[in-house]
C-alpha cells in the first residue's frame, strides 16, 4: 500500500490519557440496546408460555419425547433462514433459535440424547448443534451402544456419524442398521476442524499420536509432512485420545478444540485437516418415523435378489417417479440368503405420492425393502 492511502499517524502518548465517561451517543445507543434486550426477553418468555400450551394441547403425554416434533422444528428454522436479511448469518440465527426451542421443549423435561463419548467428541458437538444445549447428554462408549440405548429406550434419541466429506462412509454405522429396528429421524452436518493437542504444547516432544482412525485419515497428508516418524495409535474416539495424551509429555492427540478445553490440553497446530471443507454428516436415531417437513430425505435399506439386472430394476422406479437419488452404498448383507444390502438415500418423504408409488414398484423386484427413515434435510 502506498503511504498516500494511509490515514495520518496518531499522536504519541494518546493511550495514557484517562478514559472519559462514555460520550452521550454511546450511552444513548446502550439504552436502545437495553430496551431491545427487555423486549427480546419478554418475547422469549411469551414464546415459552405458548410452547407449554402447545405441549398441553398435544394431550396428556408421558415424556419429553412425546412433545418433540422434528418436522415442526425444521420448518421453524427454515423460516428463520428465509426471513434473514442480515447483518448476522443465517447459520448464527439458526443457532440462537435452536437454543430457544431447546429451552422451550425442556420445560416439559430435557430430552436424553446418546452420542459417542466421552465429553468433547465431535458427536457431542453434533448432538448440541441439532438439539440445543437444554438436553441431557449421554456420552456412550461406542456407536453400537448408541444404537442399543436408543432401541432400549434409555436414550430418547442418539447421534452417530455416518459419512465424512474427506473419508467417505463410516461402515460400522451402516452395518449396525442391519441388526436393529432403530429409525433415522434427522441428520446434522458439522464442519470438523482437527487440532494437534498436547499437554506441553511443544511440537518437538511428540513421539506418539492418538486419535480415531477417521481423524488420522482426515489429517493424513499433514501427518506425513510434519510427523512422519511419530507412532500413530488408533483409539475409539478423539476425546479418548485427548484423555490419554493428558498423561504423557511425549504424546499428542488429534481432536477438536472442545476436547482441548475438556482435557486441559494446548493446541500445538491446527486446524490440520487436509481439506478445508472437511464436513461430517451425522444421523439422528430414534424409534419412530415423523411426518414430512417439506424438504426431506428418505433412507432405505434394500436387499436384492442375486440375478442379472436386479440392481437396475430396484433403482429405476425412483427415476421414473422424478425422485433424485443422493447416495448408494453397498454392504455385504448379514445372513447368507442375500448377497448384498444397498443403503440408498432418496430426496422426498414416504408420505409423498411419488415416493409411495416408487416404493411399491421397488418392492416387486427387491427381496426386502426397509425404510430406515424419512427426515428433514439438515438446515445449515
Ligand atoms: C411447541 C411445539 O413443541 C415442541 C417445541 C417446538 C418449539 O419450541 O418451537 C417445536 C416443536 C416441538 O419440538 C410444537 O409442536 O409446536
Amino acid at each position: 500500500m502506498s503511504a498516500k492511502g494511509k490515514p495520518p499517524a496518531k499522536s504519541a502518548g494518546r493511550d495514557v490519557v484517562p478514559k472519559k465517561p462514555p460520550a452521550p451517543k454511546l450511552a444513548e445507543l446502550r439504552e436502545r440496546v437495553d430496551g431491545i434486550d427487555r423486549s427480546i426477553q419478554e418475547l422469549i418468555a411469551e414464546r415459552a408460555r405458548f410452547a407449554s400450551q402447545i405441549g398441553q394441547a398435544k394431550g396428556p403425554l408421558a415424556a419429553a419425547i412425546d412433545y418433540y416434533r422434528p418436522e415442526r422444528e425444521a420448518q421453524v428454522l427454515r423460516r428463520v433462514v428465509d426471513r434473514n436479511e442480515g447483518p448476522l448469518e443465517g447459520e448464527v440465527l439458526v443457532r440462537v433459535f435452536r437454543e430457544i426451542m431447546s429451552a422451550c421443549l425442556a420445560q416439559q423435561e430435557p430430552l436424553k440424547i446418546g452420542f459417542l463419548g466421552p465429553a468433547g467428541t465431535h458427536s457431542e458437538q453434533a448432538a448440541y448443534k441439532h438439539f440445543g444445549h437444554s438436553i441431557l447428554g449421554l456420552p456412550l462408549g461406542s456407536i453400537e451402544e448408541v444404537f442399543g440405548e436408543v432401541e432400549s429406550g434409555a436414550a430418547d434419541f442418539g447421534v452417530v456419524p455416518v459419512e465424512n466429506s474427506t473419508q467417505g462412509t463410516i461402515q460400522s454405522t451402516l452395518d449396525t442398521f442391519l441388526g436393529t429396528d432403530v429409525k433415522i429421524c434427522g441428520e446434522v452436518e458439522l464442519r470438523v476442524h482437527q487440532h494437534l493437542l498436547s499437554r506441553s504444547g511443544r511440537f518437538e516432544d511428540i513421539e506418539r499420536v492418538y486419535s480415531h482412525p477417521q481423524s488420522f485419515a482426515q489429517c493424513k497428508a499433514w501427518l506425513r509432512q510434519h510427523l512422519p516418524d511419530a507412532e500413530k495409535i488408533p483409539l475409539a474416539s478423539n476425546a479418548e485420545a485427548a484423555r490419554r495424551a493428558r498423561n504423557a509429555d511425549d504424546a499428542a492427540a488429534i481432536a477438536g478444540l472442545s476436547a482441548a478445553s475438556v482435557y486441559g490440553l494446548k493446541s500445538v497446530a491446527g486446524p490440520i485437516e487436509d481439506r478445508p471443507d472437511n464436513t461430517t454428516r451425522f444421523l439422528v436415531l430414534g424409534r419412530e418415523l415423523f411426518p414430512a417437513s417439506g424438504n426431506d430425505r428418505t433412507s432405505l435399506l434394500i436387499f436384492i435378489k442375486d440375478q442379472p439386472g436386479a440392481l437396475f430394476q430396484v433403482l429405476a422406479p425412483f427415476a421414473r417417479h422424478g425422485l433424485s437419488m443422493n447416495r448408494i452404498e453397498s454392504r455385504p448383507g448379514h445372513g447368507g440368503r442375500w448377497q448384498y444390502a444397498f443403503f440408498v438415500d432418496v430426496g422426498g418423504h414416504i408420505e409423498q405420492e411419488a415416493m409411495r408409488l416408487a416404493l411399491a414398484e421397488v418392492d416387486e423386484f427387491a427381496e426386502q425393502v426397509r425404510v430406515l427413515g424419512s427426515y428433514p434435510v439438515a438446515i445449515v
